[in-house]
C-alpha cells in the first residue's frame, strides 16, 4: 500500500441523523491560547547536582546537612524510612512541602523525545527550541520526560538527570508542569532519580512498574512504588501503567484501591493501555478523589474522554498537538460529531503508520520532518526509521492537511537524512 495511493482529505462524520458525511480533516486553527504557569507556583528551582554538563558528580552539601551525592554516584546509602518522614527523603520534603499546592496535571502532554546526535550521544542543545515548538506550534504546555518516547530507560542515571534538568531549566516560565518519569529496575536508581526531580522542582514524578524481576501480585507493586514516592513525598506521583511493555498485567483499577492511603502523594494514572473496561473502572472507583486520570494510547483517546480522562500523555502530541487539541475543545463544547471527526482523522495518520512499522525511531524521524528540529537516531536496540518510512509519512501527513508545504521549513527534509 502506498501513502499517495490514498485519498484520505476527507473523513466520515456522523451526521445528527446518524449518516456519514465526508468532511475533509482540515479545520481552521482556534485560537489555542496556552495557560502560562500558574500564578503563585512557585518558580522552577535552579538544578542542583549531577546533571551539569561538563561536569562530574560529586558529594555536595544537601538541604538540611545532608551529604546528598550526584546521580552517578554507586554507593549512596540511601535509607528512606518507610513512613517517608526521615532521612535524605524528609530534606526533600522539607524543602518542597514550602510549594503551594500544584495545580492538577491535565490537558495535553507531550511524552518528550530525546534528541541525540548522530554519534548517539544526547544532542542537549535543541532542547530549548523543542520547549519553544510544543508551545508556541502546537500549543502543548505540559511535558512527560525520559519515559517510553524519551527512551528513559535507554539512558544511563546521569543521564537521565541531565535530560531532567535541561527540560526543567528551558522550560522554566513557558511550561505549565514538566514530570519526570523515574521508574527503572532498580529501587535505588529510581529513588535517586525521584529525589534528584524534587531538587531540581519538576513537578511530579512518575513510575513504571519494575519489569525484569517483576512484583508479583499489587501489594508488592505498591511497596515498591511507595518506596520510590517516599524518596520524593512531596512531588506528586504518577503510576506509569504500560503492561504491554513492562510485561505487568495487575491491572490498574485493582492497583488504585487504596493507594493513597499507602503513597500519600498519589495524585494520578498514567494509563497506557487499550483496555477500557479497566480505565473506565478506575475513574469510577475514585471519582470522590481527585486523582489525574492520563491516558496515554493517543489514537483512542475520545473513548477515554468519555470515560472520563482528565488528560492524556503521548507522543503524537508532540507534531499533532494542535490537532488534538481541536477535538478537546470539540468535546469541551459537546460537539461530539466534530470531536469524532477529529478523531478520526488522527487515526488514519496512525493507523497508516502502525501499518508500515511505529515506535519510538519513526516518532522521532515525523518529529524532526515536521518540526525541522533534529532529533536524530534513537539509541540501540532500536533503528533508525527509513527514508522510505519518512516520505511515507510526509506525504500522508500532507494529504489529511497536518502539514502543509509552510510548514516545511528550510533544512527539515536534510534534518531527516
Ligand atoms: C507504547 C507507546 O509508545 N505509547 C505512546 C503513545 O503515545 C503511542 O505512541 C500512540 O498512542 C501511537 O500508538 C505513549 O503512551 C508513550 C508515552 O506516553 C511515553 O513516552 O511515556
Amino acid at each position: 500500500m502506498s501513502a499517495r495511493s490514498e485519498n484520505p482529505g476527507a473523513s466520515s462524520e456522523l451526521t445528527a441523523a446518524g449518516e456519514p458525511e465526508l468532511r475533509a480533516c482540515a479545520q481552521p486553527d482556534p485560537a489555542l491560547a496556552g495557560t502560562p504557569r500558574a500564578e503563585g507556583t512557585p518558580p522552577v528551582r535552579p538544578a542542583l547536582g549531577c546533571g551539569r554538563r561538563g561536569r562530574n558528580c560529586s558529594s555536595r552539601a544537601g538541604r538540611g546537612g545532608h551529604v546528598v551525592r550526584g546521580c552517578r554516584d554507586k554507593e549512596r546509602a540511601w535509607e528512606p524510612e518507610r513512613s517517608g518522614t526521615g532521612g535524605l527523603a524528609a530534606a526533600g520534603h522539607l524543602s518542597n512541602s514550602m510549594a503551594s499546592p500544584k495545580k492538577k496535571l491535565q490537558g495535553l502532554v507531550a511524552a518528550t523525545i530525546t534528541p541525540m546526535t548522530e554519534h548517539g550521544e544526547i544532542n542537549f542543545s535543541v532542547i530549548g527550541r523543542y520547549v519553544d515548538y510544543l508551545v508556541e506550534e502546537q500549543g502543548v504546555k505540559n511535558v512527560f520526560v525520559n519515559g517510553t518516547t524519551g527512551e528513559g530507560l535507554s539512558l544511563s542515571i546521569s543521564e537521565r538527570c541531565r535530560v531532567a534538568e535541561e527540560w526543567v531549566t528551558k522550560g522554566r516560565n513557558k511550561l505549565d508542569q514538566i514530570v519526570i518519569h523515574v521508574g527503572a529496575l532498580s529501587l535505588k536508581e529510581s529513588q535517586e532519580l525521584a529525589q534528584h526531580a524534587a531538587e531540581i522542582g519538576a513537578d511530579g514524578i512518575a513510575v513504571i512498574a519494575p519489569f525484569f524481576l517483576k512484583p508479583w501480585n499489587k501489594d508488592v507493586l505498591i511497596n515498591f512504588l511507595k518506596e520510590v514516592a517516599a524518596a520524593a513525598p512531596a512531588l506528586p506521583f504518577y503510576y506509569y501503567h504500560i503492561p504491554a511493555l513492562t510485561g505487568v498485567k495487575i491491572r490498574a483499577e485493582e492497583l488504585l484501591d487504596g493507594i493513597q492511603d499507602k503513597i500519600p502523594s498519589f495524585q494520578g494514572l498514567k494509563f497506557s493501555d487499550t483496555d477500557l473496561l479497566d480505565f473506565g473502572q478506575c475513574v469510577d472507583q475514585n471519582r470522590q478523589r481527585q486523582f489525574a486520570f492520563l491516558f496515554g494510547v493517543d489514537e483512542q483517546l475520545l473513548s477515554a474522554l468519555v470515560m472520563g480522562a482528565t488528560g492524556a500523555v503521548g507522543s503524537t502530541y508532540n507534531y499533532l498537538g494542535k490537532k488534538t487539541k481541536q477535538m478537546l475543545e470539540a468535546f469541551e463544547r459537546k460537539d461530539f460529531s466534530s470531536a469524532l471527526n477529529h478523531q478520526f482523522c488522527i487515526q488514519r495518520f496512525i493507523n497508516f503508520v502502525v501499518k508500515l512499522g511505529f515506535g519510538v525511531s519513526q516518532t522521532k524521524a515525523i518529529m524532526t520532518l515536521v518540526s525541522g528540529i533534529p532529533m536524530g537516531p534513537p539509541r540501540l536496540p532500536l533503528q533508525k526509521a527509513s527514508r522510505e518510512f519518512t516520505d511515507n509519512a510526509e506525504a500522508k501527513l500532507k494529504s489529511l492537511d497536518f502539514l502543509s508545504c509552510t510548514d516545511l521549513k528550510d533544512g527539515n527534509m536534510e534534518a531527516c537524512s
